[in-house]
């Protein structure tokens, strides 16, 4: 494995007029564009005055095709605008690689620029810059130097890549350029992940790597499980994943076909910016609570995830622990499944009816009711009842009265056993043996862990139309935080393609969570694939998060910082103290973002009233932030899954706070978080939770 730098400066000086030509021609495109817009806006005021001066004149054909023709001015318009802006931002950074390649048949090698978008010159009539999408992009991905093959859309096409070179590009500069011998772009990796943090998640294009590059392109899945560890590159490719589909599919595929699950908003906003660098609308999100409020149609209070997750971390209550892990269990979906066909058997108590003097057979009415199990019990009863006066009309030639069409729909709704779905599903615990696993939450309100079972029992009792009809491609990361009965209930909402991704070791939630097995049973035609190779921290942080949560097939980039500090005061002014030095050095820093991670809201709160005033970026994460900013951010593990920071500091890590299961993923998520520098703070005894070394 060796990369080699380009020191021929020949080859420097023909890259810098290679970019030199392709910036002449970016410019001259652009200028074609601006004048073709000019052009079409023109065209469409003329026409828009000419549909105003002479409407009195014109008939009604005539102005249709005249609102056609405008309509087509603007499509147009709006196409050039799109590739004008997608030149916009190759002016800045055209391409990142180029290899020389030699297809077979060909009389010589030629080079492929690859960047984030397409560049076809019209003047030249060549393809300038491939997108980083296009099939023979695949190669620079693929292969180092050497034979080489990619499927193209006319089939397989096999030769040799002679040259494989990498650039960084910035303000229209050469900053870096390498030749790439033998492994794909490690230099440039390398400089990549050494870098601080951005205002958000960042594409990772010119890097993406051979087994990364596998799950991107993979359009045959039709459920894809990404089970990687912390900083493996999940999000990232799952998100580039999505921006390869737009691209594959782009006549059947558009952003609003997406949706993505993600844990909270802040994380939300943290990967929106991905897309929209990759030339890509952003697409829409949702949170599992509001797609439970959407389904429920907001009758049902219920406690919030993030409150669930406080409660256990606060009381540390066996009972509490008890109740969650029974409903995460497959198990406990296993009961419910067949609580409700008994509920179903049992729910229509049918016998002969007469109306009008008339017979209504029991088993018909029995039949009907089945046949409706996907309504609701009043829309259900409205129809069987008309069915049944239709029936009456064709047997006996006879039409119901009004007061008799009463009559008819009053018995039929006397024959359901008729409770509310709360009600039918508190009796579930009875009937599995359980009473003691259904307990309200404070004010009346259901547990959290009690409403995607709920809900579940309404899709099987009530049928629920799903509101997600049209989404095509669903995306959830963080998977191990739902359980075998929220997998069920998406199973049953989202029948289209998915893209789903977690890590079992970094559950916020141990007592409901699940495991990929568990996921896969869901989704019985799943595709899933392991990264075990972490990106994001540096290999001193990455070995440090081991001494928590030991993975032996962790593979670690080599890319070394600091050894992390474990510091024990004590008393809690020291500690405080020397989590300020550590901010007025980040202050001092080339650093972004510094982490203060706590275990709990409570917890976190207070760290940052004692850290008030100590930098003018100090904030504050809770369950209603919708982002955040770069600078000091105070939060819990809970809130910064997903999320990463260059430095991290970890207060409050005594054995007296972080000692149980639960507390161990806590650790390691915010320990994983870090990408160059890390800091474990405690007053008195460190947690017996970190292995010694
Ligand atoms: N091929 C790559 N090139 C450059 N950076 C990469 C590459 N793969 C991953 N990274 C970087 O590694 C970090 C972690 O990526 P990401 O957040 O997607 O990982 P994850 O597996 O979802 O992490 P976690 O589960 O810990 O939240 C990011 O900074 C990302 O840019």
């Amino acid at each position: 494995m060796s990369n080699m730098n380009v020191e021929s400066s020949m080859a420097k000086l023909e890259e810098a007029r290679q970019l030199e030509s392709v910036q002449f021609r970016l410019e001259r495109a652009l200028k074609e564009a601006d004048d073709r817009l000019q052009a079409y806006q023109e065209d469409i005021q003329s026409q828009k005055e000419y549909l105003w001066n002479s409407r009195d004149e014109m008939d009604h054909i005539e102005k249709i095709s005249t609102r056609d023709s405008i309509q087509q001015s603007v499509t147009t318009g709006e196409f050039v605008l799109g590739q004008r802006k997608r030149m916009v931002k190759l002016r800045k950074s055209p391409y990142f690689g180029r290899f020389d390649f030699h297809a077979e048949g060909d009389e010589k090698a030629r080079p492929v620029y690859i960047g984030v978008h397409h560049f076809y010159d019209e003047v030249d009539k060549e393809h300038v810059v491939f997108d980083w999408r296009a099939p023979i992009a695949s190669l620079f991905y693929d292969y180092e130097t050497g034979p080489a093959k990619y499927e193209a859309p006319d089939g397989q096409v096999s030769g040799d890549i002679q040259l494989k070179r990498q650039f960084r590009i910035r303000h229209g500069q050469i900053e870096l350029m390498i030749d790439s011998a033998v492994n794909v772009v490690d230099d440039v990796l390398q400089d990549e992940l050494g870098r601080a943090t951005d205002d958000g998640m960042k594409n990772i294009v010119a890097t993406i790597q051979r087994d990364q590059n596998a799950i991107i392109r993979n359009d045959q899945a039709k459920t894809l499980i990404i089970q990687g560890v912390a900083g493996s590159g999940k999000t990232s490719i799952a998100l580039h994943r999505i921006a390869f589909l737009l691209y594959r599919f782009k006549d059947t595929l558009t952003s609003e076909d997406i949706l993505i699950i993600s844990p909270n908003s802040v994380f939300a906003d943290y990967i929106s910016n991905v897309l929209p660098e990759l030339g890509e609308e952003t697409v829409n999100e949702i949170g599992m609570e509001t797609l439970a409020k959407e389904l429920l149609k907001d009758q049902y209070r219920f406690q919030s995830f993030f409150e669930q997750t406080a409660e256990l971390l606060e009381k540390n209550d066996e009972e509490v622990k008890r109740r969650l892990r029974y409903k995460a269990s497959p198990d406990f979906l296993k009961q419910l499944g067949r609580y409700a066909d008994e509920v179903e058997k049992n729910r229509f108590a049918s016998e002969d009816l007469w109306i009008a003097r008339r017979l209504v057979p029991g088993w018909l009415l029995e039949e009907t009711f089945r046949k409706h199990r996907n309504l609701d019990t009043t829309a259900r009863v409205a129809q069987v009842a008309r069915e049944m006066e239709q029936k009456i009309g064709i047997q006996y030639n006879y039409d119901l009265m009004p007061e008799q069409r009463k009559e008819l729909k009053a018995a039929i709704k006397g024959m359901v056993k008729q409770s509310t779905l709360r009600e039918t599903y508190k009796r579930f615990f009875d009937w599995a043996d359980q009473p003691e696993m259904f307990k309200p939450a404070k004010g009346g309100r259901l547990e959290y862990a009690d409403v995607f079972p709920l809900i579940y029992l309404k899709m099987r009792l009530e049928g629920v139309r799903s509101p997600y009809r049209r989404v095509k491609h669903l995306l959830i990361d963080e998977m191990q935080d739902y359980t075998p009965v929220q997998y069920a209930v998406i199973a049953r909402l989202f029948s289209c393609k998915k893209t789903i991704l977690g890590d079992a070791y970094q559950s916020v939630n141990p007592y409901s969570s699940s495991a990929t097995d568990d996921i896969r049973t869901a989704f019985r035609d799943a595709t899933c694939v392991t990264l075990n190779k972490s990106y994001r921290s540096s290999y001193e942080i990455a070995q440090f998060a081991q001494r928590i949560s030991p993975n032996p097939d962790l593979e670690i980039i080599e890319r070394h910082g600091d050894e992390p500090e474990v510091l024990s005061v004590n008393t809690r002014k020291k500690e405080i103290a020397a989590i300020k030095d550590r901010i007025e050095e980040f202050e001092n820093s080339r650093f972004n973002t510094l982490g203060i991670i706590c275990k709990t809201q409570k917890q976190a709160r207070r760290m940052h009233k004692a850290l008030e005033g100590e930098s003018d970026r100090l904030q504050l994460l809770s369950e209603d932030s919708q982002s955040f900013a770069p600078g000091v951010i105070v939060c819990t593990a809970h809130l910064a899954k997903g999320l990463e920071f260059d430095h991290v500091i970890l207060p409050e890590v005594g054995q007296a706070n972080y000692f149980t299961d639960m507390d161990r993923n806590l650790l390691y998520v915010g320990c994983t978080r870090a990408m160059h520098r890390l800091t474990l703070t405690a007053t008195g005894e460190v947690t017996g939770l970190l292995a010694p070394v």
